[in-house]
């Protein structure tokens, strides 16, 4: 059953076409890499899935529990709250907050309360309040992070930055993960860390990630089957294998590292 649906999608930029009648289907649970050159269109693929632009045409549909939600022209706040959740190639955190303010901060479209209750800060205020903390906590301890609550994000190690951006985007329980580059910056015991957490996410929240990553060791190491994009256009899908022996796929990364 397919949770997310892509269908014909394409965005033109004036007169470049950035993204090109582009199909992919993602079901429950899975780890997919989207893979490409330079400029291959995945961080604006990206963009089209949480709506930070808008198609110029095709379809996104995302269906969760038998119920379908066309998400073509939809703010990114209504998709994140259907349940799409994302990280930025670069670094998006407010740094000069705390780790756990910057996660509560995520967590809050969530988990409202009246706004009686929170402007009188009614008992129920700060009941709501310590099972948020619980549960950043909870989060923290699987990324490792549950000692740095109260370190600001600016004073975090990159590395730890990184994982902290995770976790932001897991505070909203999405169904999809989109993770931008995830490695980029981190050396390789970081990169090492990062592809057990990544593999251990999918596990313990039974999400779907998609993943754009040029560590092609982390990619063909963690995603199940990826998909492959140049100048716009899907060229391959595949497993780890397949994609790897793609005649097509090696002489678009002629010349890098695959
Ligand atoms: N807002 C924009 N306006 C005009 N052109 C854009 C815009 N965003 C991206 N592009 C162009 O669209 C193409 C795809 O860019 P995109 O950033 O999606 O590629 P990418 O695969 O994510 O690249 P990278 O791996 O380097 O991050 C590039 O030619 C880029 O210059």
């Amino acid at each position: 059953m397919s949770l997310l649906e892509v269908s014909n999608l394409t965005k033109n930029f004036g007169g470049l076409a950035a993204v090109s009648n582009v199909n992919i289907e993602l079901v429950e649970n899975e780890l997919v890499g989207l893979i490409g050159p330079n400029g291959a269109g995945k961080t604006t693929l990206f963009n089209l899935l949480t709506g930070v632009y808008e198609p110029s045409e095709g379809t996104v549909k995302l269906t969760i529990d038998g119920q379908e939600a066309v998400l073509n022209g939809k703010k990114p706040y209504v998709i994140a709250a259907l349940g799409l959740s994302r990280t930025f190639q670069n670094i998006r955190l407010f740094k000069d907050l705390t780790v756990m303010d910057n996660v509560l901060i995520a967590m809050n479209g969530k988990n409202k309360v009246g706004l009686l209750t929170s402007m009188l800060r009614l008992p129920k205020f700060y009941a709501k309040e310590a099972e948020m903390r619980r549960k950043v906590i909870e989060l923290l301890a699987i990324f490792d992070l549950e000692d740095k609550i109260d370190t600001l994000a600016k004073n975090l190690p990159y590395g730890e930055q990184r994982r902290l951006e995770i976790v932001r985007a897991l505070a909203t329980e999405p169904k999809v993960l989109f993770l931008d580059e995830p490695a980029a910056g981190m050396n390789p015991q970081e990169t090492a860390e990062l592809t057990k957490l990544i593999r251990k996410i999918q596990q313990e929240f039974g999400i779907t990630i998609l993943l754009i990553e040029h560590d092609m060791s982390l990619v063909m190491d963690v995603c199940e089957r990826l998909y492959v994009l140049e100048y716009g256009r899907l060229i391959a899908k595949g497993t780890p294998e397949e994609i790897k022996n793609d005649p097509k796929v090696i002489q678009a990364y002629l010349g890098g590292e695959l």
